[in-house]
């Protein structure tokens, strides 16, 4: 039985998984890094900042203490951007006990190294069962997910019985969690669909049309499952949850901060005011550069990626971008199958 269980970090996402444990009867302790917010989720029940005109149920206490949230605990789910993962990984370290089931639900990878967010945990957290390590991911807006919309994810994880006192934590008649074993295919899903999110907010506001986006999400999805398969996912991953089903949440809600970035950027305001502006996390811009980086070092073509990267970081022009992208040389929809594959329907 899972008894203590601590939310990191009291962000829009770590918020809305706390208040569906808080649904499920657990008590839940939830570390926020300033004192005021600590106060304001004790004595109001309320995080304005993330998560407005919510009322968060009683069962969740705040403390700004790493050590307090994490001694103990049983189960620890990390909601952190995955720029702050290796940090609060390594400063969990000495209170956490060597058997915690350990969530992560966090869609990124760490600039730089280009690890996954589990591979991060697994060097800082050396002492831990890594077959207590599972990722929980899919189409889950934080602002739908806190009202008790419908809401389906996926937790993945090396070992079934981890994976499912994961689902057992969470599931309830609003939050519907789906098991699954490909931990890397989970976890580069949700990560590799914040860039087409971002492009998907770009398509929107240069009016391209349904057509266009359409197309940007099936090919987002073709470009992120080549990457995938090539990092060891198993393809199938990228038609669940995960995949597809996070691809239309991202690029089809105005909930989405990656879909809103890539808006305003459409508009003309510059990048860094953009981020500035939001106020909130947008993992996309930093997962663009991360899987450019990927793509060259597993040599795998990513167009979309490839365009991004040089809108984001390079200057160019999204209108230049997308017809650069209509321009490449012809190809087959499937160009990633095995040659005598592509040419079989033809014989
Ligand atoms: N929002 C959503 O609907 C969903 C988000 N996610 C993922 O969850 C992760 C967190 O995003 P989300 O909650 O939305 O982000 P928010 O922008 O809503 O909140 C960010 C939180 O992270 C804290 N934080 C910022 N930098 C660091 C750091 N270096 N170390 C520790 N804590 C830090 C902030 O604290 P402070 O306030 O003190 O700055 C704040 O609590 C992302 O990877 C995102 O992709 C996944 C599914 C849904
Ligand atoms: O991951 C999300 C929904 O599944 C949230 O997306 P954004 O980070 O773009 O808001």
């Amino acid at each position: 039985m899972l008894k203590k269980v601590s939310v990191l970090v009291a962000g829009s996402w770590g918020t809305a998984l706390a208040s569906v444990l808080a649904e499920n009867g657990r008590h839940v302790l939830l570390w926020a890094r300033s004192e005021e917010q600590v106060q304001e989720i004790n004595d109001k029940h309320t995080n304005h900042r993330y998560v407005k005109d919510v009322v968060l149920s009683p069962l969740i206490k705040a403390t700004s203490s790493l050590q307090e949230a994490v001694e103990d605990a049983d189960a620890v789910i990390m909601v952190v951007p995955s720029s702050g993962m290796r940090d609060v990984a390594s400063q969990i370290r000495p209170f956490l006990k060597a058997d915690a089931l350990l969530i992560h639900a966090t869609k990124g990878f760490e600039a730089g190294s280009l690890k996954r967010m589990s591979e991060v945990m697994a060097e800082e957290l050396p002492e831990c069962d890594p077959t207590r390590f599972v990722v929980l991911s899919g189409p889950s807006h934080a602002e739908e997910v806190v009202l008790k919309r419908p809401t389906t994810v996926v937790v993945a994880a090396q070992d079934l019985q981890a994976a499912e006192a994961a689902q057992d934590l969470f599931i309830n008649g609003y939050f519907r969690v789906y098991t699954n074993a490909d931990v890397t295919g989970v976890e580069v899903a949700g990560a590799l669909k914040n860039i087409i999110g971002l492009g998907a907010g770009l398509t929107d506001g240069l009016n391209f049309g349904d057509n266009a986006k359409a197309a940007l999400v099936t090919r987002g999805l073709a470009e992120i499952a080549r990457l995938g398969t090539a990092m060891g996912a198993n393809p199938l991953t990228f038609a669940g949850l995960a995949g597809i089903g996070d691809l239309i949440a991202t690029c089809t809600s105005k909930h989405s901060r990656n879909w809103r970035a890539g808006n305003q950027i459409a508009q003309g305001i510059p990048l860094s005011q953009v981020l500035n502006d939001m106020g909130m996390v947008v993992e996309g811009v930093k997962t663009t550069k991360a899987a450019y980086e990927l793509a060259n070092r597993f040599e795998v073509e990513m167009p979309i990626t490839r365009e991004l990267h040089n809108v984001l970081f390079e200057d160019k022009s999204p209108r230049l971008a997308a017809m650069d992208l209509m321009g490449r040389v012809r190809t087959h929809e499937m160009e990633e199958l095995p040659s005598d594959t592509l040419t079989n329907g033809w014989k």
